[in-house]
């Protein structure tokens, strides 16, 4: 006899898109490599990959002169929706759904800049992670999504990891990091990203400490992305992660 439910799934479109977005700090990355690790992807070399990740971050777009003195000097909005080329960003997550090939900028964060060292080729992928702060914001990016996730995690918790990770990651110094988070990241958080947890469909309180929300969602996206030619059975015994042969 048909499942309707299995019906259901097996209408689900390749790639499966899901937006992940989230305070500065909060964990987005972090969570996204959990995902992709409990699939066992983190080890597939890139063009092999049937889940990969993309960072909102790649979308920043160039600054004029000006605006570049105003970022030196922490004093750019850099969590501002004007800060990022939505355009390149909607085109690209179009392509990937697509499933086309893409190539994303590289960018630096010390220089504030896309990188001239070249591209990263993003190929075609069952599932694909989108993360960023304002990846729910723009409602023509958000509305492309399968699934939505908001990572949320104490914004004392975010300004220390920040802190810890602007000074050896991204050469910045104190007085400047805090100067930046108190005029420009943090309200910008409350105007901006916060609003958009609404959009969310699954919320992850603690980010990667959140063991429990990371299975429960990999579990989610391994029942999604089963083929529709395996029996309940098959799909019981089958230890493929995301069980598509390419
Ligand atoms: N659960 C956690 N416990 C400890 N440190 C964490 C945890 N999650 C993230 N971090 C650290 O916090 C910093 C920011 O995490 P990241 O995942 O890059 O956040 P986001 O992508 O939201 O900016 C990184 O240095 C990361 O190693
Ligand atoms: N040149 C730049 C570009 C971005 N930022 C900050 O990065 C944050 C977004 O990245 P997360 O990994 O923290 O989500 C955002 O809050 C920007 O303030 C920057 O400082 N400099």
């Amino acid at each position: 006899m048909e499942n309707p439910h299995l019906n259901a799934l097996d209408k689900i479109q390749r790639p499966f898109l899901i937006g992940v977005a989230g305070g500065t700090a909060s964990g987005k990355s972090t969570v996204c490599s959990k995902i992709m690790e409990q699939l066992g992807q983190q080890s597939v070399l890139e063009h092999n990959r049937r889940v990969t990740i993309i960072s909102q971050d790649s979308f920043y777009r160039d600054l004029t002169p000006e605006e570049h003195k105003k970022a030196s000097r922490g004093e750019y909005n850099f969590d501002h929706p004007d800060a990022f080329d939505v355009e390149l960003m909607h085109k690209t997550l179009l392509d990937v759904k697509a499933g086309r090939r893409v190539e994303l900028p590289t960018y630096d964060y010390v220089a504030h800049k896309r990188t001239s060292e070249g591209t990263t080729v993003i190929h075609c992928a069952d599932v694909v992670l989108f993360e960023g702060i304002l990846v729910f914001y723009f409602p023509e990016i958000r509305d492309l999504f399968n699934m939505r996730l908001f990572v949320d995690t104490d914004p004392d918790t975010r300004l220390s990891r920040r802190v810890l990770r602007d000074t050896e990651e991204r050469g910045r110094e104190l007085d400047q990091i805090l100067n930046q988070y108190m005029t420009l990241v943090k309200p910008a958080f409350e105007e901006f990203c916060l609003p958009t947890k609404k959009y969310a469909d699954v919320i992850i309180p603690r980010g990667a400490d959140n063991v429990v929300a990371i299975d429960l969602i990999v579990q989610h996206i391994q029942e999604l992305m089963r083929p529709n030619r395996t029996s309940r059975r098959q799909r019981n015994n089958s230890d493929s992660i995301v069980g598509r042969p390419h």
